[in-house]
């Protein structure tokens, strides 16, 4: 099906009140490892947050790269573990974690961005100490912490660095590294990031970008909005687990905080993040603080 001219200025022009509302407002996109396995895909993605800069938005990129740390753990042979959607992260697990994301993957989404005209910085959270973080220990059912090894939970986001990137219209693009006291550092799920940065930074949005059309009741079902009550009966029953649940705790967290709304989107869609933010067009998950 061909797109006739008028079809596409009423397209173009729907876009003018959602430039007009988010100009000058921070939006937070985390883009998942999951989102980012199609090169036709990453260079859409790279294009879109370009053009959320050019027309006056703040857009601030946070990253994941699970599938992608697997991959070179593999190649050392070592196996990806998870415990309640976070890595077991033992040192050498946490040489490979750095390397993926403050190297490769961090370096190919900026390279990306500035191939299409935007300016983008990468940064991890070590850069001047921008997120502080400490061991995270997990819950169990018995009440005993459970060790998973060099695993971050933040413990505070310094939002000046990415302030003073955003005002020169830099575009940050986020590494989800945390560092300790003594300079060590954490292996931090970037959902985590993107969801307390968004806070941090008081953003407008905190879009999360994955490989599924948003969250999915128990049947299948795409669920286009979720309450926190929901959430719990949805965490209760199993329904959502894995990776989506640090990825709800986050949004919901965010939600709760005060992020203007809160999104799960599919990134495997063409353009998916400018048919959010700029179209009448609802895509994926809203999530809702009640
Ligand atoms: N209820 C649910 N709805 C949708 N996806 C779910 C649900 N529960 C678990 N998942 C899983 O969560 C995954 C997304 O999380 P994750 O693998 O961490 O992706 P990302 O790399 O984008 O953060 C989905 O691919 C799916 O397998
Ligand atoms: C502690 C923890 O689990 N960290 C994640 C960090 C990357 C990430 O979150 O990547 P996705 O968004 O692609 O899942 C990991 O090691 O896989």
């Amino acid at each position: 099906m061909t797109i006739e001219a008028a079809d596409k200025a009423s397209i173009l022009s729907e876009a003018l009140p959602y430039i007009r509302r988010f100009a000058g407002k921070t939006l937070v996109i985390k883009y998942g490892g999951n989102a980012m396995t199609d090169e036709k895909l990453k260079e859409d993605f790279a294009r879109d947050v370009v053009m959320l800069k050019l027309v006056g938005m703040n857009p601030v990129v946070v990253h994941g790269g699970g599938p992608q740390i697997n991959q070179l753990l593999e190649r050392v042979g070592k196996q990806g573990e998870f415990i309640q959607g976070m890595r077991v992260t033992d040192a050498e697990t946490m040489d490979v974690v750095e390397m993926v994301l403050g190297g490769l993957v961090n370096k190919e989404i900026v390279s990306l961005i500035n191939k299409h005209g935007g300016k983008a910085v990468g940064l991890t959270g070590k850069d001047g100490h921008f997120i502080r973080a400490k061991k995270l220990y997990l819950s169990s059912a018995d009440d005993e912490p459970i060790d998973i090894g060099q695993v971050g939970e933040i413990e505070a986001i310094d939002p000046s660095l990415v302030s003073l990137l955003d005002t020169r219209d830099f575009i940050p693009v986020i590494a989800p590294i945390g560092v300790g006291p003594d300079g060590e550092a954490y292996n931090i799920n970037a959902d985590l990031v993107a969801g307390r940065l968004a806070e941090t930074l008081g953003a407008e949005k905190l879009i999360l970008m994955t490989n599924t059309p948003g969250v999915l009741d128990k049947e299948g079902q795409l669920l286009t909005k979720l309450t926190a009550q929901r959430v719990d009966e949805l965490f209760a029953d199993g329904t959502i687990h894995g990776g989506m649940l640090p990825k709800i705790a986050s949004a919901l967290e965010a939600a709760k905080s005060g992020v203007g709304a809160v999104h799960i989107i599919d990134g495997r869609v063409p353009h998916a993040l400018l048919l959010e933010i700029m179209t009448a067009a609802g895509v994926g998950t809203m999530i809702l603080a009640a």
